[in-house]
């Protein structure tokens, strides 16, 4: 019998991804009645402690999205978390890093793991973001509650976000407890919401409502939470309907100016991608491999 995953997660319209066996997210795979939807749905599942993350979490989600990245035929990722508590009943996305496990240098391993000490104090949900961020498939952030902290930067990361007008609360509390994400976190939600409004999210750390994040920009959509998955899915859908080649360089150009050097790479290999589909790449490459000289009469300069 399959296990209860969350209160808004619709068992018909899933089935799990079998490769894994993850402890701390749960990954399913769309499906409908012709079979495999092209959007998967990947969740924290630690609602007891507000889907905080442990660097055990933060390893199985880069796993489970680079997994999705590379599913040719998947278009959109659902990043949401599992609910509601079992204890309180309280839902969350997330609220950033476990606390308990936050060690002097960054966050540990369980007890009883020795990692190589590279990998000793971990801040890899960074690694996470920029995953994210450069993956050529759209990720969409369902926050059915609690967005706080990493929590916070992970969903404003994301490249379009739903939110619970019932349960969904926003506080950046990374100041509180000494901590600031100065990459993305910070500097990409003042893209979203202006400088002023990002600097009092950090600075101030009051809690905002999902209206609110929508009347700033920092979501797309405040919907009942009954609905959030539903319109989590019905973007995805909408998504999966364009083109692929078209929604990938969108996605790249939204990034570059912002990414510097690393953004534009990304949406130049993209170009690259294309160029080597036309009839004049071909002939660079065949004049090589037949060791003759490239004849071009056949490409002009274009002005
Ligand atoms: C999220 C809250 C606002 C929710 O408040 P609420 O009153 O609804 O619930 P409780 O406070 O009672 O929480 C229920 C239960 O969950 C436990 N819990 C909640 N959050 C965490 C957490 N982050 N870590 C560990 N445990 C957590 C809580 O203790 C309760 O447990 P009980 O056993 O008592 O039932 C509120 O909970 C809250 O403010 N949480 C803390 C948020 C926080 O401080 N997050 C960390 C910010 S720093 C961060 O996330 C971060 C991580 C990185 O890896 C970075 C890397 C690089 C740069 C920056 C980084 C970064 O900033």
């Amino acid at each position: 019998m399959s296990r209860h995953v969350s209160d808004l997660f619709d068992p018909a319209v899933w089935r799990t991804v079998e490769e894994f066996d993850f402890t701390d997210i749960t990954y399913h795979r769309g499906i409908g009645p012709n079979g495999d939807l092209p959007v998967v749905r990947i969740a924290f599942d630690r609602p007891e402690v507000r889907n905080a993350f442990r660097p055990e979490t933060v390893d199985e989600l880069y796993t489970a999205l680079d997994h999705a990245r590379l599913t040719s035929d998947v278009a959109a990722v659902i990043l949401t978390g599992n609910g509601p508590s079992p204890k309180d009943g309280g839902w969350a996305f997330c609220s950033g890093g476990d606390q308990r496990v936050r060690g002097r240098d960054g966050y540990r391993y369980s007890d009883g793991q020795k990692p190589d000490p590279a990998r000793a104090g971990r801040l890899h949900i960074l690694e996470v973001q920029r995953l994210i961020r450069s993956m050529p498939k759209i990720v969409i952030a369902a926050i059915p509650g609690w967005a706080t902290g990493g929590g916070h930067s992970l969903e404003v990361v994301c490249d379009l976000a739903i939110a619970s007008k019932e349960h969904a609360r926003f506080k950046q509390v990374d100041a509180n407890v000494g901590s600031f994400d100065s990459g993305y976190g910070s500097q990409l939600l003042a893209r979203q919401v202006g400088d002023r409004r990002a600097r009092e999210i950090f600075f101030l750390a009051r809690e905002y409502s999902a209206e609110q994040a929508e009347e700033w920009g920092a979501v797309n959509e405040a919907v009942p939470h009954a609905e959030l998955e539903k319109k989590a899915l019905e973007y995805a859908a909408i998504i999966a309907s364009k083109s692929p080649q078209a929604i990938r360089m969108l996605k790249f150009s939204f990034n570059a100016l912002d990414d510097g050097m690393a953004g534009m790479q990304m949406f130049a290999g993209e170009s690259t991608r294309l160029a080597y589909m036309t009839e004049e790449a071909r002939e660079g490459r065949d004049a090589f491999l037949e060791r003759r000289a490239p004849d071009w009469s056949d490409f002009p300069y274009y002005a």
